[in-house]
């Protein structure tokens, strides 16, 4: 599968390395950005071929993965929309494939001149190391094969959830999308409060490492729900009581889902306004 990447950030990489050599060879793999040192990073690692402008490679393939920020996306459908153009009168079809947030597919394919094969997704970062979760949803005039493709691509590097409504993926952009700073966040204020309790900056680390990843593990593996899991955590009158009393008071889960609930709503209103901008 000959796969092109416009924008070769944070999140392009996270897919390549879990791609190039796998799913496909990277040489297979072509990326597109504007910064010299990044694609130079990812030629060095991951044996793909890069370029500072879309050129013949991009339309060469059969999927474009558009991994640029949503501000920009746009501008690149501008650039993109020529390639498109003769792909498509030479008797092809490209799949593109966004990653992007906010951007809806109604306005990629106006901005892509009524392209149709388009698969929005929301991968997370996990997926540099194989665990990643991705929300999908396809337009109408996606394939069942490129459905396929998009499919593989993404669970090459994690897991998969296909979505029937484009308006879910907002939700899913704020619960796993952005998810994994939440999760960091969290383990950083552990280790903050690791080492005002007088444990080395280390030991702190390795203490909420080993437990997030191994209550993570749990929740995932235990027939047990997780509220019961908590509950098992919690004795009467003791340490995990006093500790999930004090989040309690100061509102810790209502902030939690106010948190996620302001992520989606950015989301959304990124796709208006952008989508209002194109
Ligand atoms: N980071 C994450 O956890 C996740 C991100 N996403 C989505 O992925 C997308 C990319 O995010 P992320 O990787 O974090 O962002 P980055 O800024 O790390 O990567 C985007 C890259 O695109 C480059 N770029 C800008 N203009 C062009 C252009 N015309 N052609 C090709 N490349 C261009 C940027 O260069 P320059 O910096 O010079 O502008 C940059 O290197 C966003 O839309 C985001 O919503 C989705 C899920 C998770
Ligand atoms: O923060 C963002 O907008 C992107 C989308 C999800 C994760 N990072």
């Amino acid at each position: 599968m000959k796969i092109a990447f416009i924008g070769g950030g944070n999140m392009a990489a996270a897919l390549i390395a879990g791609l190039a050599g796998k799913l496909t060879p990277g040489g297979n793999i072509h990326v597109v950005d504007p910064n010299p040192a990044s694609l130079e990073k990812l030629r060095q690692e991951y044996g793909v071929t890069v370029a500072g402008v879309a050129g013949e490679a991009v339309g060469a393939a059969e999927v474009l993965v558009l991994a640029v920020k949503p501000q920009v996306m746009h501008e690149v459908t501008q650039q993109l929309l020529p390639l498109l153009q003769a792909a498509r009168a030479a008797g092809r079809s490209p799949l593109v494939l966004s990653i992007a947030a906010g951007i809806r597919a109604q306005d990629l394919s106006r901005w892509l001149g009524g392209y149709q094969a388009i698969v929005r997704t929301m991968p997370n970062t996990p997926a540099l190391i194989g665990k990643g979760v991705t929300g999908m949803v396809a337009s109408s005039g996606v394939s069942t094969a490129q459905r396929e493709a998009a499919d593989q691509i993404l669970r090459a590097v994690g897991e998969t959830v296909w979505l029937d409504d484009e308006s879910k993926i907002d939700a899913v952009t704020a619960v796993s999308g952005s998810g994994p700073a939440y999760v960091f966040y969290f383990i950083e204020a552990m280790q903050q409060a690791a080492q005002e309790l007088g444990l080395t900056a280390e030991q702190g680390k390795q203490l909420a490492m080993a437990t997030f990843t191994g209550a993570a593990q749990l929740a995932v593996e235990s027939a047990d729900p997780v509220p019961v899991l908590r509950e098992k955590v919690t004795s009467k009158g003791g340490t995990t009581y006093a500790a999930l009393t004090s989040m309690e008071a100061s509102g810790v889960k209502a902030a939690i889902i106010a948190a996620v609930k302001a992520a989606a709503a950015r989301g959304k209103e990124l796709g208006e306004q952008l989508g209002a901008a194109g």
